[in-house]
């Protein structure tokens, strides 16, 4: 495997006539590393997988994809080394799910097709649905065939685009513990979803994008970037002069009174300060119900990013 990025884009743009899908956008992206890219309805998401993908032509710039240069001559190439699950799976409904993989294997001239196909059945847990109609299966099974028809050629990038909308919770953890797996082996994985909670807890890294990239960073860090540390303090009562109890306080930079009684203190390190908040609230003769870091999720650094642009 090449040690470059497995994925890289420098200020790639694609329009449709005036319309612009997505403009500027670079980043590099490790083999092996589960990147999420994330953005509202329109943002350009899909665009940048079907361009990436092989499948649109850029308007501009330039791209790296499974280690060769996005380029017509290597689009054959390329598309031997990576595979897209799109959002909906197109399988033939009246057909098996054997059926389908036979048909796809053939499509994709994937050799020794038959021990591969035994091989993705395992992976995506379906080999005893195998002579099942994919007619007859539930959504989340039917996600699960389309990720095995997406593995059939071994990628060493893959696109998962929304792979589990519409997916009940269960189905949709089943999504994501294959994700976890392809990981384990090594597999480039390139997520676009909705769901935030999804990106937390499977993504190294997200990038959010609204036709261009607003930021891209590991989830923490993007959280601490855009917030400020905090200890959320609730007492009994409200103190009688709060300025004097934390303004005294190494490490504690400035507090307001979110609600009555309750102390939102900057602090540069939760874990250190906390003792010494303790200590002063003991002193001060305060009842304290609590004391807690703040917790921001990515969807808060999602919202402050997006929620005011203007709708693309
Ligand atoms: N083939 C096309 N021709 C013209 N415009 C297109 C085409 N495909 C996409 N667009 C436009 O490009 C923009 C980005 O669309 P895209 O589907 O990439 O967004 P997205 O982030 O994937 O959205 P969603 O989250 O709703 O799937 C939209 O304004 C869309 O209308």
């Amino acid at each position: 495997m090449s040690t470059g990025p497995a994925l890289s884009a420098d200020r790639l743009s694609k329009r449709f006539g005036g319309r612009v899908a997505f403009e500027d956008v670079s980043f590099e992206i490790g083999y092996g590393e589960v990147f999420g890219f994330l953005g509202p309805n329109g943002a350009g998401k899909t665009t940048t997988v079907r361009t990436l993908g092989t499948l649109l032509a850029p308007t501009s710039g330039t791209a790296t994809v499974a280690g060769l240069p996005l380029t017509p001559d290597n689009g054959v190439e390329i598309r031997r080394r990576i595979s897209i699950m799109p959002e909906s799976p197109g399988l033939y409904l009246r057909l098996t799910v054997l059926e389908n993989l036979r048909c796809f294997a053939d499509l994709y001239q994937v050799p020794e097709a038959t021990n591969r196909i035994d091989q993705v059945l395992g992976a995506v847990r379906l080999t005893d649905r195998a002579n099942d109609p994919c007619g007859a299966l539930s959504k989340g099974l039917r996600q699960r065939v389309a990720l095995a028809r997406a593995l059939l050629n071994d990628p060493q990038v893959l696109f998962l685009d929304e792979p589990t909308s519409g997916l009940d919770p269960v189905a949709a953890r089943g999504v994501h513990d294959l994700i976890d797996e392809l990981r384990q082996r090594g597999v480039t994985i390139f997520l676009t979803t909705h769901r935030l909670d999804e990106a937390e807890r499977l993504c190294d890294r997200v990038a959010i994008l609204n036709t261009t990239l607003r930021t891209i960073g590991r989830p923490d860090q993007l959280r601490d970037e855009l917030f400020a540390r905090t200890l959320t303090v609730r007492t009994a009562s409200r103190l009688a002069a709060p300025d004097r109890v934390f303004l005294d306080i190494a490490g504690v930079t400035n507090w307001h009174e979110d609600t009555p009684s309750t102390y939102v203190l900057t602090v540069a390190d939760p874990a250190l300060a906390a003792p010494a908040v303790t200590r002063a609230l003991v002193k001060a003769d305060a009842d304290v119900l609590s004391i807690s870091p703040s917790h921001h999720s990515l969807e808060d650094v999602y919202l402050e990013l997006v929620a005011n642009d203007v709708p693309a």
